[in-house]
């Protein structure tokens, strides 16, 4: 096949984790002509980057694009910036941020989140956190979700993702960046929809990997799968997405994709729960990030407060917990009583609207009470 000659004439974009999602990222942006710089905590790691075109730890026999740089040392990285792409581990992005912020303090670029987590301690979305830390204009912040394989995507597979902003402007500039032959972005301007879309679909794949390990079948998965997407919606809803964002990329579309692949690092971990191995076990062999397993507890207690019932999360907390064996784990047949259950799947509607009315009701009660609570949307 004849190479792709890419002219670099796109924005000055830095990648922020030089991991599997970041590395890919920064191709995706390099393949659309962005001039990309990716930062990586090791130096041996930027150096191999830079010399071999490869990153053969989390990438291993994808060959990078030879206009991309990259760099250990984070003023060199962000030196002339347009465009920051964010990929750590969710944990760690509050202390990423605080060595970022005096470095981007006179600059306007865009930030943009590629993360699938809450933060465990406050239950704050990347986005959120961002804010908080950069105190910059949310205009400036976008977040980029869907089906997103990483090393599908690096084998420069056909796939979609959704861009999201509060600014539909900032939104199209990411957009634009983030576009190429095999990688297509929509966009959107509900942003906790997106994030939410994320961070909980990684919550059903460790459900879907525990009954894989226990060895249930395919009615099992297709009924968690199903449920686990009416669970999303009336979280994410109750937490003031738009319903329609869950049925997107970056819902129903992640939630497929996570479900299925054994590429799946929150998948995986699942599927080593359900054979058996404990919480401890299962975070010492891994060797990337599975987002799922920090965020179960944040995800748990926002849906204590907002009022909404998580029986799959419930369950797969239980089982992380080691209160619940996993061969007993049927989070579909969770109800609250003998009567047959509505099956809910028009959000904040057949329930009598009881996701919406509640979010109404919290909105109108923070309004009442003179503003929200701090940090959040
Ligand atoms: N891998 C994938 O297919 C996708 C991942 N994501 C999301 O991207 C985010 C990053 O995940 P991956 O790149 O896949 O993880 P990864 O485990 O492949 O890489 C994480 C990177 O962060 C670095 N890192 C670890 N701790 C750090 C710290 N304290 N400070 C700075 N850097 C640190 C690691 O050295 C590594 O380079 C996650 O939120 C994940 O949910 C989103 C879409 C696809
Ligand atoms: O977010 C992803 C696919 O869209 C990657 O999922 P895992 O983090 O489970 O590998």
């Amino acid at each position: 096949m004849t190479p792709k000659k890419i002219v670099q004439t796109g924005p000055r974009a830095t990648v922020i984790g030089s991991g599997s999602w970041g590395t890919t990222f920064g191709k995706i942006l390099a393949d659309g002509g962005a001039q990309v710089t990716m930062w990586a905590r090791r130096a041996e790691l930027a150096q191999e980057i830079n010399e071999a075109k490869r990153n053969s730890r989390y990438l291993p026999g994808i060959n990078l694009p030879r206009s991309m740089a990259a760099t250990h040392e984070l003023s060199t990285a962000l030196d002339g910036v347009e465009q920051v792409y964010l990929s750590v581990p969710s944990q760690s992005l509050r202390e990423n941020l605080k060595a970022l912020r005096p470095l981007l303090a006179d600059s306007d670029a865009k930030i943009v989140s590629l993360m699938k987590g809450v933060e465990r301690d406050t239950g704050l979305r990347m986005s959120q956190v961002i804010q908080q830390e950069l105190r910059c204009d949310p205009d400036r912040i976008a977040v980029a979700s869907g089906p997103n394989l990483a090393l599908e995507i690096a084998r420069e597979q056909p796939t979609a993702a959704v861009i999201s902003s509060r600014s539909q402007e900032t939104a199209e500039i990411v957009a634009r960046a983030a576009r190429n032959s095999y990688f297509r972005t929509f966009v959107n301007t509900d942003v906790i929809g997106t994030e939410f879309g994320g961070v909980l679909k990684n919550l059903i794949a460790v459900a879907i990997g525990i009954v894989d390990g226990v060895g249930y079948g395919e009615n099992t998965k297709a009924s968690i799968i199903t449920r686990g997407l009416v669970e999303m919606t009336d979280f994410a809803v109750a937490n003031g997405a738009h319903p329609e964002t869950l049925q997107g990329l970056a819902g129903l579309g992640d939630l497929i994709a996570t479900c299925q692949s054994p590429l799946s690092r929150n998948n995986t971990a699942g599927r080593l729960l359900g054979q058996g191995y404990s919480f401890q076990d299962v975070v010492k062999q891994m060797q990337q990030t599975a987002e799922g397993l920090a965020s179960v507890a944040p995800v748990l207690q926002l849906a204590r407060e907002s009022e909404v019932d998580m029986p799959i999360v419930e369950q797969v907390k239980m089982v992380l917990d080691g209160k619940m064996d996993p061969r007993d784990i049927a989070p579909h047949l969770t109800t609250d009583d003998d009567t047959p259950q509505g099956e809910r799947t028009n959000h904040g509607q057949a329930d009598g609207g009881g996701a919406l009315r509640r979010a109404l009701q919290r909105a109108f009660d923070q309004f009442r009470n003179g503003g929200g609570r701090a940090g959040r949307d």
